[in-house]
């Protein structure tokens, strides 16, 4: 039985790791104990796939162990930590588990929300630890009434200003990649003006650390804050500069900061930690047993069906979400991937260029289109090395240019394809549709209007259209017991004609230069689907 390696590089639920352990398919290590250095250089060159939180880095390194790895299941949101270029490239495909902590995180920014109004932690530590009953020093501010801005308005940021709405806040939000409507619906405003948002009384941010959100609030942001700010991360750590909010912090312009999130992490020698106006914790947003049983099992099914090929939930670097794709496109992926890899046998040297073109609906989707081509088209000479992952990057360092065009609708059929594969000795251009009852179906070869199935062993014989030639060649093919199991044929304005024989047989070399030392003959290729 097929037993594949699953490793679990950080902690995760309990009930996640009863699942991999009562699969008989899955042979679990339980890694998250194991130093990272060693993990990375032992472990991760054996397993089929990883299950990471934030603890584990995806970078050069491990990538560069993961020798056999399909899959990388990310238990939790943030992606910042996995180098999803570099997973690309060697076709390994990555994967988070996006809501499953989302309640857990927007309950924690409230608290730490509430603490920083309240000072909490502090008058608590005041009465608990130094036993003083000092009322007068703790007077905090209601948040009823305060503008709260809210900087990314998915998951969390969304959830964050629900609850705030019911503090009686007003609310602000600051999302370029959303529809105002997602704010204005709550009766909250949207902002394109990051202004807005730095005039608010309280600041939360909820976006997803990248180069455009790094450091997004710096000295000249925390300049323009109000006197008496009150900032929250409960995001990632460096979206608002870690040095310039101590400074802030330190002057006092920023009252309070709500932190549960660091540059680098473990964050326990911090300058953030020294003061006295912020609130604490080590990244707990996701850490509610509600939350971790979610992201446990979640995590545990995805990395499952990922290490058996059955299904890639929330993969972020597949030329598609099939979950997202009318039932009428998958078929001409199929297609599209078995044209590339029939052109390439037909065209045997090396590739050049890729084109692909769609006519009707499926011209919206060439660009997945491409990619399955490109990978039946490099299949031939890269193997088990090529997949829909890395495809694009493997052509791209092989100098292939894939291109892809949307076309118009086309004059006869309801979609059609046409791929056209160039390399160092010529061009071939097939053109196929899928027909109702879902049979595909190549139409055009190389001008010529031809309607052959795509399957099997294939003979495509292109000669001068003299009489005589289908006889000659069907002699050849049965001298060498090969039996015809489907013949088409063609012919063009040229006095040329090309028949497509499917077989039943292999062809070898032998018999292909037989049949290419017929006379009329303009040129013979053998290709096996
Ligand atoms: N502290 C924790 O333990 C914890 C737990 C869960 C999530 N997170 C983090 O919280 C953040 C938000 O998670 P989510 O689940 O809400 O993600 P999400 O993808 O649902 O929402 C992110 C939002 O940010 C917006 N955005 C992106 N770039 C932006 C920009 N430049 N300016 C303004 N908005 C921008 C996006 O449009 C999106 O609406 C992520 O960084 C995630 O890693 C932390
Ligand atoms: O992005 C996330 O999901 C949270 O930050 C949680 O990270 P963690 O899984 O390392 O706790």
């Amino acid at each position: 039985m097929k037993k594949y390696t699953v490793v679990v590089c950080d902690h995760i639920h309990e009930a996640g790791l009863k699942m991999l352990e009562s699969d008989e398919n899955i042979n679990f290590i339980m890694a998250a104990d194991v130093d990272k250095k060693e993990l990375i250089e032992t472990i991760i060159p054996t397993a089929d796939v990883a299950i990471t939180r934030s603890s584990t880095d995806v970078d050069e390194f491990f990538i560069k162990n993961a020798t056999n790895m399909k899959a990388i299941v990310r238990a939790g949101v943030g992606v910042d930590n996995v180098d999803i270029p570099g997973c690309s490239k060697e076709g390994i495909i990555v994967m988070n588990v996006p809501t499953a902590n989302t309640i857990a995180a927007v309950e924690l920014t409230m608290a730490h929300m509430l603490s920083c109004m309240r000072m909490f932690p502090y008058s608590h530590n005041h009465l608990k630890i130094d036993r003083v009953w000092k009322r007068e020093k703790w007077y905090g501010h209601e948040m009823k009434g305060k503008k709260l801005g809210v900087i990314g308005f998915g998951n969390i940021g969304s959830r964050v200003a629900k609850r705030a709405a019911a503090f009686e806040m007003d609310i602000v939000a600051y999302d370029p990649y959303i529809h105002p409507s997602k704010v204005t619906d709550l009766d909250m405003t949207y902002t394109k003006n990051f202004e807005d948002i730095l005039a608010c009384d309280i600041i939360t941010i909820h976006t997803p650390k990248n180069q455009e959100t790094i450091g997004m609030i710096d000295e000249a942001e925390f300049a323009k804050m109000k006197d008496g700010v009150v900032v929250i991360n409960c995001a990632r750590g460096g979206l608002y500069n870690e040095e310039a909010l101590f400074n802030n912090l330190k002057s006092g312009k920023v009252r309070f900061a709500g932190i549960d999130v660091f540059n680098k992490e473990p964050a326990t020698d911090h300058p953030l930690l020294d003061l006295d106006n912020v609130t604490v914790s080590p990244h707990l947003g996701a850490n509610t047993f509600e939350s971790q049983y979610n992201i446990g099992t979640q995590a545990a099914k995805n990395a499952i069906e990922a290490a058996k090929g059955i299904a890639y939930p929330n993969a972020m670097n597949l030329p598609i979400d099939e979950s997202k794709i009318p039932a009428f496109v998958k078929p001409f992926l199929e297609m599209g991937q078995k044209i590339g890899f029939l052109e390439s046998q037909m065209n045997k040297s090396q590739i050049i260029s890729i084109k692909v073109s769609g006519y009707g609906e499926i011209s919206e989707y060439v660009d997945s289109l491409s990619t399955f081509v490109a990978v039946g088209a490099m299949s031939q000479n890269s193997g088990d090395t090529i997949n829909y992952v890395n495809a694009d990057f493997v052509a791209k360092e092989k100098g292939i240019e894939i291109e892809s065009e949307s076309c118009g609708d086309s004059k006869v059929f309801k979609n059609l394809i046409t791929i056209k594969l160039t390399t160092s000795e010529g061009t071939t251009t097939i053109s196929a549709t899928i027909f109702d009852d879902n049979v595909q179906r190549i139409v055009a070869i190389d001008g010529f209007d031809i309607e052959v199935a795509l399957r099997g062993d294939m003979v495509m014989f292109k000669n001068t259209d003299v009489p005589g030639v289908i006889g000659s060649v069907g002699t050849v093919l049965a001298n060498h017991n090969i039996n015809i199991s489907d013949f088409s044929l063609a012919r063009n304005d040229q006095s040329q004609a090309l028949a497509v024989i499917l077989v039943d047989d292999i062809v070898n070399e032998e018999t292909l230069l037989e049949l290419s030392s017929l006379k009329p003959c303009l040129g013979v290729n053998y290709a096996r689907i």
